[in-house]
């Protein structure tokens, strides 16, 4: 069945995107996070707490396995660290996956991210002096593995529905 997988970095608008191209094109949405929150019971901050970012990358991997051996037609909105673990990256290749990089600035997520932070465990304790390092640093080690979507879609002052208006072309 086909997937269309939207990555990249925190804040880029994964899930929000996701969200707005399953209203127009009525396929299903799915957010990886919300998936492996719902099967632990747990929220993404309470699984980093009680067991630690290999847990979480270990139950991500198998999440994102899960998703795509579906049997529906669904958009997965990944977390932002998902395609840099376990060979994710490999996956974003698969033939009935078409993998879309959703590619913001450091200034674009810093914006962003300054004040959504709370539910990121990785960036939740940062000052915003920190938070600027951490994010160019960061972004310059992932974006090897982003670079692995069949698809870049540059996310800079854009609206949603321009962005979603681009991955609709893509999609045409
Ligand atoms: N043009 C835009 N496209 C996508 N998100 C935007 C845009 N402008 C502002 N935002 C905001 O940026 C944040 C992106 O967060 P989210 O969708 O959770 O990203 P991700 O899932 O990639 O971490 C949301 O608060 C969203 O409302
Ligand atoms: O970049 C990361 O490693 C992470 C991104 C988050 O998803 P979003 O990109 O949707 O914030 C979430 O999976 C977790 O906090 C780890
Ligand atoms: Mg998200």
């Amino acid at each position: 069945m086909k997937k269309i997988v939207l990555l990249g970095y925190m804040g880029c608008g994964k899930s929000t995107i996701a969200q707005n191209l399953s209203k127009i094109t009525n396929i299903p949405f799915l957010d990886l996070d919300k998936c492996i929150e719902e099967k632990s019971n747990l929220s993404i901050n309470q699984i980093f707490e009680q067991h630690g970012e290999i847990y979480f990358r270990k139950l991500e991997h198998e999440m994102f396995l899960e998703l795509l051996q579906s049997e529906e037609n669904n958009i997965i909105g990944l977390g932002g660290g998902t395609p840099c673990y376990a060979n994710n990256h490999e996956l974003l290749q698969k033939e009935d996956v078409t993998s879309v990089y959703l590619k913001a600035s450091i200034e674009t997520l810093y914006d962003r991210l300054v004040h959504n932070k709370s539910k990121r465990p990785l960036i939740a304790n940062m000052n915003e002096e920190e938070m600027k390092e951490f994010i160019a640093k960061h972004l310059f080690d992932r974006s090897f593995y982003y670079n692995h979507a069949k698809h870049k879609v540059v996310v800079d002052n854009r609206t949603v529905d321009e962005t979603v208006g681009d991955i609709m072309k893509i999609l045409a």
